[in-house]
């Protein structure tokens, strides 16, 4: 891509040159980089998917973009301005179904959220988070306990409960890794059918290279030791499960992360015999 190209695309997150670790001061050894001069950007009402192995990141670097960690080198701009603590702007959905407030209504839930980082009123809350229910269908559990929900139930839930607070950046890590595998290809496409209603911006961590492929716009692929960046592939064009170029990103990506796996295992034998 060009460089006027790329000054003509409307990014939401840059990172340059972003180190993060955690370490707990700078002669800590035992804590090695996590992510290693990391340089990405993330359009605007895209859906970015970021997969690589256990263990390589993927959760820390979304943590930095929610502003949870800071960086130890380089920086993370959001709307072009250095990301330094959480903000409303950004809401999370996590794989844990215990993300939900266990004393509270599932209504209850979205609207203490809206009431303290939107300071609403109460009835602007109440309607605000039904019709994020119904978005979500889960309208008929509005006043059951999250321990009366099955697992999906509670994902639908939540991902109400970070919609309805209307952020730029809805940051989901692994939130259909728990779930059945029918209840989460349902969730997939519904996912699919909010963004497309909502425009917001996804950026999701997975471990599965087709719900990589069937959800991303882009997807990055990180490597562990060391902890950089391997690629980031443009899936927009290839999201018809069985089509060839399904079939084939999915390869693609498969290749990424077994080469990086295979490297390390030689890594690993390598130092074995020194
Ligand atoms: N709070 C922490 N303190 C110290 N080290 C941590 C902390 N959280 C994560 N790590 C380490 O940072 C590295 C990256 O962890 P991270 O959770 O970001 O990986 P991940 O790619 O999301 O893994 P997974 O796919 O298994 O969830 C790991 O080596 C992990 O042990």
């Amino acid at each position: 891509m060009s460089l006027s190209q790329q000054q003509d695309i409307d990014f939401i997150v840059q990172a340059k040159h972003l180190y993060l670790d955690y370490a707990q001061s700078p002669t800590d050894s035992e804590h090695a980089a996590v992510v290693e001069d990391a340089n990405f950007s993330i359009e605007r009402g895209e859906k970015f998917v970021i997969i690589g192995s256990s263990g390589c990141g993927k959760t820390t670097l979304l943590k930095a973009i929610g502003g949870f960690i800071a960086p130890v080198q380089g920086e993370i701009l959001l709307n072009d301005v250095p990301v330094t603590k959480p903000g409303p702007d950004r809401a999370f959905v996590f794989q844990d179904f215990e993300q939900l407030f266990a004393w509270r209504t599932v209504l209850d839930n979205i609207v203490y959220a809206l009431r303290v980082t939107k300071r609403i009123s109460k009835q602007e809350a109440i309607s605000k988070a039904r019709s994020y229910l119904e978005l979500v269908q889960v309208a008929h559990a509005a006043n059951k306990y999250p321990y009366q929900l099955s697992g999906g139930m509670k994902q639908r839930a939540a991902l109400a409960r970070a919609l309805a607070l209307e952020p730029e950046l809805l940051l989901m890590d692994e939130p259909f890794g728990a779930l059945d595998a029918i209840t989460r290809n349902q969730l997939q496409l519904e996912l699919n059918e909010i963004w497309k209603r909502t425009g917001v911006t996804i950026v999701l961590v997975t471990h599965s290279i087709q719900e990589a492929v069937f959800l991303g716009t882009h997807v990055m692929v990180m490597s562990s030791s060391p902890a950089l960046i391997r690629k980031i592939v443009d899936t927009r064009h290839a999201h018809e499960f069985g089509s060839q170029e399904f079939d084939d990103l999915s390869i693609h990506l498969r290749s990424q992360l077994i080469h990086q796996e295979t490297k390390s295992e030689e890594l690993a034998e390598l130092s074995a015999v020194e």
